[in-house]
């Protein structure tokens, strides 16, 4: 009998991360293309560059290196020219003739490349950010040496992405044009070592001087290094490029072999998987297991809502009746609320699948369990109750979240232990969960950027109610749902028999309705607005102009440097009134005293500017919420992230905006204007980033694009959009599961609102933007359901109010207090970008939000 012989370790890959908003796309693209297993280390890796007490860094990257049988440097912002850009990566050329082993350096790890072996590093004319381009390669078929095409051996025609604003300069430009044709294929004089594999060139026109002869591919004369200037991994690089990774891994390999170099398989290594371990995961095993059996006495909330079943009537949706007409007909008395609603559901101007279908009412907010987080602190607050505090007998707790990691492992323990299965009878996407909100600056901290000044308040950046009785209105069947999640024991639901009376009996449902044909009843929340100026006492500070212009160009500068491809930039509009509406009954009743002797009339309530948004610009993701201090009025047309229970998640991305106009008015005109390279480009980038997003959670070959590049119509504007999606790995153990909070904490901030690479683009945006919190606004809302589907929309086209700040009245008028609202607006600045065009785009994002201060309540 012959012993089976062990199998062969599957070959390692060392994936070197320069923070790009793309790498994860890479990782995924050789697991799936190549035989291998990738890890990732960042390119200023602290366990490489600095342990205490260990050999010096030279013999424990020569450690590290020995594990593999070929590394990947990866692209990213900035230069080569700057060490901390490219931080490990510059090592790998320098390696000895010993330790060296196989490389492929994409974009700035193609460009490190070049820089090291003689060539130069310069800004492109103009950047080229997707810009999709045919790749002119040496295939091989035109010569006869075995060199011919080297990585593109056989390789036939493709298209890439582009993504750079410096290029590598091997002297091409001085190559005059009679000499080209041959000389191109050569090492130049001044860097013998770097033969060129591919160009783009690039025709800038007269006025620019030609031609640009663009270097995309080298292979090193003498050593095993490649290097790719294009993005092998981006969406739109056809297929067809595949073959030159393959190509390559073959020659790594043939090297390996021909030089009898094994990578080492035992011993620890430094790098990482490339996909992160699940939340769950991380949990010592005493948090993650049922809290029932090791609550604590004093930790009152840890067995709170667990073990809760579902209950629900269903009652019909009457013609024409609206959210807001229901949750009018529940009272208006709850100081708290958070209502997300698909106002455009019954509109027929929007096109179907812009519609929202479902809208969720959350009730009895007082009773319901809170988790409150502050970014950067190290604990979350439970509280029960309203920020009513003691005197409606609220509890509140600070919970370390040391045992958890961070806040996102607290939230998904938290939901773990009070998730149920599915129902099959429950018509609803939400059965009871949690709702609420997140922040910007919550999404800046995961991903390593703090703010850099005190921050003055202690509001909370993640803010969500446990919720346990809702209402769900399906807006496609026309069907209400009252639900309760509630003890077994209960069997019978009082709050469910007594809210659906309420509604069947209120005036609101009673009234007998025309048949329209758009659906619409002429309904008070629906009669058309009487515009007026805004209410007496009301000031607005709107962005300067000039100010904006110029930050557009600064950003283009940052651009044109290669510090980002991509950014979003934003301002914001300050709108400070009389205080409207007020957190808690005491402060509600004083201040009606004060404005009886005050000589301005009381302007209109949140609820009313609510009304006014929602007919105005009825979106799929409006949203109405006062929770933890804040108050948003939203209209968001932007879904960031929905998840089912079956792992599936969806991400819906917009980019690409033009205003409805007399010369734009049909879907047609709007995808002339559009589907051309500034916009297209615009929003490619931004799908990279959030397949790198999605990728870092689902893994290789769980993601897909099944819509790319789709003009859609909204109230006001088109806007383009694109769908990714992506299927969460399948649990293997309990310990192992993911749910749709691995992508939610994975992917914030929206990458739709910072540009790419996210993170240097955030940094940038910090500085431009003064520091400025972008607070709710570039957050997302939503929900998360005890069945783990959930779905969250991008805080846009919003206005929104915090309870604590408030500001002395215009005019001196001390007893007067005033509260400030605030309405965020941007967009996307591009190396194709106008100052003037940017402007504009931000001032027609503003407008709808802004008109609410004007109409009548
Ligand atoms: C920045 C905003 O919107 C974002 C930018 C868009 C764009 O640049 O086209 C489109 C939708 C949003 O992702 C905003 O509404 O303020
Ligand atoms: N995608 C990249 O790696 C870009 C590299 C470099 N920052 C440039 O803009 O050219």
């Amino acid at each position: 009998m012959t012993a089976r012989r062990p199998p062969r370790p599957r070959p390692r890959i060392l994936f070197l991360d320069a923070y790009d908003s793309f790498s994860n796309n890479i990782t995924a693209l050789l697991t799936a293309l190549l035989d291998v297993d990738v890890f990732v280390l960042p390119i200023d890796s602290p366990s490489l560059l600095c342990p205490a007490g260990e050999p010096d860094f030279a013999e424990r990257l020569r450690r590290e290196l020995g594990h593999y049988a070929a590394v990947v440097c990866g692209p990213g912002p900035g230069s080569p020219d700057n060490d901390a850009d490219v931080g490990l990566v510059k090592h790998i050329w320098r390696l000895c003739d010993e330790d060296v082993l196989p490389v492929l350096g994409i974009c700035l790890g193609f460009q490190s490349l070049v820089a090291s072996f003689g060539g130069r590093v310069r800004r492109l004319r103009r950047g080229l950010h997707g810009m999709v381009r045919e790749i002119g390669h040496r295939d091989g078929s035109e010569t006869d040496d075995d060199e011919g095409g080297d990585i593109f051996q056989g390789v036939g025609r493709f298209k890439a992405t582009l993504y750079h604003s410096l290029c590598g300069d091997i002297g091409q430009q001085d190559v005059p044009e009679a000499e080209w044709a041959e000389a191109r294929w050569r090492p130049s004089p001044s860097c013998p070592d770097v033969v060129p594999l591919a160009w783009v060139e690039e025709d800038r026109g007269d006025d620019e001087g030609g031609v640009e002869r663009i270097l995309m591919g080298v292979k090193h004369r003498t050593r095993p290094f490649w290097g790719l200037q294009y993005h092998p991994e981006s969406v739109c690089t056809e297929e067809e490029g595949n073959q030159v990774i393959v190509n390559w891994f073959r020659e790594a390999q043939q090297w390996n072999e021909a030089r009898g170099r094994v990578a080492a398989v035992d011993g620890d290594i430094l790098a990482r998987n490339a996909t992160k371990p699940s939340l769950l995961s991380q949990l010592p095993g005493m948090v993650a297991s049922a809290p029932g059996q090791t609550a604590s006495s004093d930790r009152w909330w840890e067995s709170m809502d667990v073990g809760n079943v579902y209950r629900s009537m269903t009652i019909p949706l009457p013609q024409g009746v609206q959210v807001p007409d229901i949750v009018e007909a529940m009272g208006c008395e709850e100081s708290e609320r958070i209502i997300l609603d698909s106002a455009n559901a019954a509109n027929a101007m929007a096109r179907a699948d812009v519609r929202g279908r479902y809208s969720i009412i959350a009730t009895g907010l007082e009773s319901a369990l809170r988790i409150e987080y502050h970014t950067g602190d190290d604990y979350a607050t439970l509280k029960l109750g309203s920020i009513r505090g003691e005197s409606a007998g609220g509890l509140s707790q600070q919970v370390p979240l040391a045992p958890y990691g961070t806040i996102w492992g607290f939230v998904a323990s938290f939901h773990e232990a009070r998730q149920i299965e599915t129902t099959e009878s429950a018509q609803s996407p939400f059965l009871g969960g949690f709702m609420g909100y997140i922040t910007y600056e919550q999404g800046l901290s995961d991903i390593g950027i703090f703010p850099d000044h005190d921050r003055q308040h202690h509001r909370p950046d993640v803010c969500l109610a446990w919720v346990t009785k809702s209402i769900t209105v399906d807006h496609v069947t026309k069907l209400i749902h009252i639900q309760q999640l509630l003890p077994q024991e209960l069997d019978v639901a009082l709050w469910i028999e007594k809210t659906a009376d309420k509604l069947i009996f209120s005036p609101n449902f009673q009234t007998v309705f025309h048949h329209h044909s758009d659906g619409f009843s002429p309904r008070k929340s629906t009669q058309p607005l009487k515009t007026r100026r805004p209410s007496r006492g009301t000031t607005t500070i709107t962005p300067m102009t000039k100010e904006y212009e110029t930050k557009v160009s600064i950003c283009q500068e940052f651009i044109a440097a290669g510090d980002s491809y991509e950014l979003c930039l934003t301002d914001q509009t300050k709108i400070t009134r009389p205080i409207s509406d007020h957190p808690n009954s005491a402060e509600r009743h004083l201040s009606r005293k004060r404005r009886r002797s005050s000589s301005l009339p009381a302007p209109p309530s949140s609820w009313s500017l609510f009304k006014s948004l929602r007919t105005r610009q009825p979106a799929p993701f409006a949203s109405y919420i006062r929770l933890g201090g804040a108050t948003l009025v939203s209209a968001s047309p932007e879904r960031f992230l929905q998840y089912d229970d079956t792992g599936r998640c969806s991400m819906k991305p917009m980019k690409g905006t033009v205003r409805k106009s007399e010369e734009v008015v049909t879907l047609a005109q709007a995808e002339k204007i559009l589907h051309i390279p500034k916009e297209e480009a615009e929003n490619l980038m931004i799908v990279d980033l959030v397949r790198h997003d999605l990728h870092s959670i689902c893994g290789a070959g769980n993601v897909t694009v099944p819509h790319l590049l789709v003009v859609e119509e909204y109230q006001s504007v088109f806007t383009m959009i694109t769908v990714v999606e992506g299927q969460l790995p399948a649990p293997e153990q309990k310990k192992e599961k993911y749910t749709g909070l691995d992508v939610l904490a994975a992917s914030l901030p929206p990458g739709s609102m910072t540009g790419a690479p996210k993170k240097r683009s955030c940094e940038i945006l910090q500085q431009l933007e003064r520091g400025q919190e972008r607070s709710l606004y570039s957050g997302v809302v939503g929900y998360m359901c005890v069945t783990g589907r959930g779905d969250w929309s991008v805080t846009i086209r919003s206005l929104f109010r915090w309870d604590d700040e408030q500001v002395a009245g215009a005019g001196g008028d001390e007893g007067e207090r005033q509260e400030v609202w605030r309405i965020g607006a941007g967009g996307a600045v591009t190396i194709l970008s106008t100052p003037e065009g940017e402007r504009e785009e931000m001032f027609t994002k503003l407008a709808g939000p802004l008109r609410v201060f004007a109409d009548s309540g």
